[in-house]
């Protein structure tokens, strides 16, 4: 029995049945290259679902996890930190809002968004007590608590979990008519993907994204940015809402905002919105601990300063066009922006995710019938074209 074996063994006799993963055991990774227990290397082309946009272990962020590790890694809120205050400035400054909440995971992020839009409701829109509603869209993907997943139309992720949060209202994706149609006056929130991901990185059509900011502006709706995972360049701008030079009520942000190191999230407001919280009416142990603050400031300082966006959108146009060019006829349609790319196949997606991590390509199927590539943003067009070499094999 191989290392890689006995892992996977121990790991189905105690771990709860909750995924599906590649029969690969991880335990070695830097940049873009990932290593196995048995020390065969492969190219990282899901980042963690694009929290790896910095790219595995990079050598600023552990440097920055260190040095803050020697000096303080939690406090709790119940005293300032001095880590907080410079981690809410660059955020606010990145997202251009007054105000920031800061939290650990993506579906915290998005219960406090859903708080803070219920509460804004009631006491800025005027909607009466318990009657505010939110209006999301079919297929999309917010997390796994129970009010994030209280807006899913996805059955697996909701069978037996319910009773699940009242108040949600749900629409076609993309569709601008549907929203207004779906827009009362106990309307609280649009919640929506700028792109949406897990239903298979699903493009809205060109104009979308103004058309809903002008409909929550003309019904005085928050428009609210799931950028989970379309932010942060992935998409080959900042947000997928730049893509439309579109400017959301309230942006939340997490994955590559903690570079692949420490889970953070917040979310980004004005302060008419964030401000409804007062002390005690929300908040999380570990949400703006210094230890996560310093790793998510330089997790954006090596965004920056090493234009990860720019590369995502020119080698974004790079990958887009040569994966354009497979001829295989199981191929329905190749859809992305940046370097968030979706194959869509006519049959399932597993066997040839399979067939690409033997050949020491790592990806993983969406939905079934997709193959999503999403390298971290570090790629070089050399490492690219080693990938391309690989997927050309197989498709
Ligand atoms: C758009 C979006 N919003 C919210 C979340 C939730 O984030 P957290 O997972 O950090 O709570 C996501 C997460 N996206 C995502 C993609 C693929 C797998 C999984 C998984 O739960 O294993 C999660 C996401 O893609």
């Amino acid at each position: 029995m191989t290392h890689t074996d006995e892992i996977i063994e121990k790991t189905e006799r105690y771990g709860a049945n909750n995924y599906h993963p590649l029969p690969i055991v991880i335990s070695k990774a830097q940049g873009v290259w990932v290593w196995d227990a048995d020390g065969n290397r492969y190219l990282d082309m899901l980042s963690a679902y694009s929290a790896l946009n910095q790219g595995h272990c990079h050598p600023r962020l552990i440097q920055t996890l260190k040095d803050q590790a020697e000096r303080v890694t939690l406090t709790s809120r119940a005293f300032h930190n001095d880590q907080l205050a410079p981690f809410y400035e660059k955020v606010a400054a990145l997202t251009k809002k007054e105000m920031i909440l800061p939290m650990n995971t993506g579906a915290e992020a998005v219960e406090t968004a859903l708080k803070a839009a219920r509460r804004w409701a009631y006491d800025r829109k005027g909607v009466k007590a318990n009657q505010a509603e939110v209006i999301v869209c079919h297929d999309n993907f917010h997390g796994r608590t129970l009010g994030a997943v209280s807006l899913s139309s996805n059955d697996e992720y909701k069978r037996g979990f319910g009773p699940l949060l009242p108040g949600i209202k749900t629409i076609p994706y993309g569709d601008a008519e549907a929203l207004e149609a779906a827009i009362n006056e106990n309307t609280a929130a649009f919640l929506v993907e700028p792109i949406q991901g897990e239903a298979g990185i699903i493009i809205p059509p060109e104009g979308y994204l103004k058309q809903v900011r002008d409909l929550c502006s003309k019904h005085n709706v928050l428009f609210i940015a799931d950028e989970i995972q379309s932010g942060l360049g992935r998409t080959g701008e900042l947000f997928a809402c730049d893509h439309e030079a579109v400017e959301p009520d309230m942006f939340i942000l997490g994955k590559a905002l903690g570079g692949g190191v420490m889970p953070v999230s917040a979310v980004a407001a004005s302060k008419d919105v964030l401000g409804v919280f007062e002390p005690g009416s929300h908040g999380s142990t570990f949400g703006g601990n210094p230890l996560a603050c310093a790793v998510a400031i330089e997790a954006l300082n090596v965004l920056e300063e090493e234009r990860l966006v720019e590369n995502a959108k020119e080698l974004g146009t790079y990958f887009m066009d040569e994966l354009n060019q497979l001829t295989h006829s199981s191929i329905r349609e190749v859809r992305g922006k940046g370097l968030f790319i979706g194959i869509e196949l006519t049959e399932p997606a597993r066997p040839f995710c399979e067939k690409l991590k033997e050949k020491g390509l790592l990806c993983k199927e969406t939905h079934e019938n997709v193959i999503r590539f999403a390298p971290p943003l570090i790629i070089t067009k050399e490492e690219l074209q080693e990938a391309l070499d690989h997927i050309r094999d197989v498709l």
